[in-house]
């Protein structure tokens, strides 16, 4: 993997989102989003159903178009610079986006073509637990190897940005942990993250910082020990009392 940043300085914010928004007619999902995210870092994305986390997440992919504010990723705009930005940025694809009748050897080779350089599928594979599925059509897989594939997919191609959505959701507790080892080898060898999840476990293990989002804009932003720190003071309160605090619409909000 990248040991070097090749960007314009690795003080350079990674990712800059500054005052979007974005409607769907009558719907405000996304209402005056703005952060950062630095280089090295893994950057979590909470939030509950609906917070306007996707919208926030695919805008800076390049599939939607803000309304209004700014993005930039690398300093390159997602919409304007697509294909720029196409080599650099590795997307977790969501579920049922990937061919049933291709073999998991198939697709991780085919990726790894759309790109200059990349990692080895079979080392990759390997890595991921997936090496004896090589010859498996999609359509065969279990959920959580279908998981992992979409993983694979996303850093066959040595992102310098990767944003993984719901990164573990299916995975049994040791694929689970195994996983977030592999995201903290990525993260040192260079890698930004950007980590959609709605698991507290998950965001308290892996996130340096998390933006909170809630009702289309974002609550808190801190690091996890900060954000629970902001609700519950310095008594050893959980992530997850930290998130209820700052995103229950009968409480306050801090
Ligand atoms: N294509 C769309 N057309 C109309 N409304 C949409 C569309 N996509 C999202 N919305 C609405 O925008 C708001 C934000 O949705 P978004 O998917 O960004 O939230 P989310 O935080 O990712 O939710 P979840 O955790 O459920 O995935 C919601 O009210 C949702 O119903």
């Amino acid at each position: 993997m990248h040991r070097d940043f090749q960007g314009k300085g690795s003080d350079m914010a990674v990712i800059e989102v500054e005052d979007v928004r974005k409607r769907y007619g009558e719907t405000v999902a996304v209402d005056g989003v703005s952060f950062t995210v630095e280089h090295g870092e893994i950057f979590g994305v909470l939030g509950r159903n609906g917070a306007g986390k996707t919208t926030t997440v695919e805008i800076i992919e390049g599939l939607r178009r803000p309304d209004s504010g700014s993005v930039r990723v690398l300093g390159l705009d997602p919409v304007r610079d697509r294909k720029a930005l196409r080599n650099v940025l590795g997307v977790q694809l969501q579920e049922g986006t990937l061919p049933d009748k291709a073999t998991v050897g198939e697709l991780v080779r085919l990726y790894r073509s759309f790109y200059a350089d990349g990692h080895d599928p079979h080392r990759l594979l390997a890595d991921l637990g997936l090496d004896h599925k090589r010859d498996t059509f999609v359509d065969d897989l279990s959920g959580g190897q279908v998981q992992r594939l979409s993983i694979a997919l996303a850093l066959v191609g040595k992102p310098r940005v990767a944003v993984l959505d719901e990164l573990t959701t299916g995975l049994d507790p040791r694929a689970r942990r195994d996983t977030w080892e592999l995201i903290e080898q990525v993260r040192s060898a260079g890698v930004t993250i950007l980590l959609v999840t709605h698991f507290m476990d998950e965001a308290k293990h892996l996130c340096d910082r998390i933006a909170v989002f809630d009702g289309g804009r974002i609550a808190a932003l801190d690091t996890p020990a900060g954000l629970v720190a902001r609700t519950h003071g310095e008594s050893d309160a959980s992530l997850d009392e930290a998130f209820l605090a700052m995103t229950d619409d009968e409480e306050p909000r801090r």
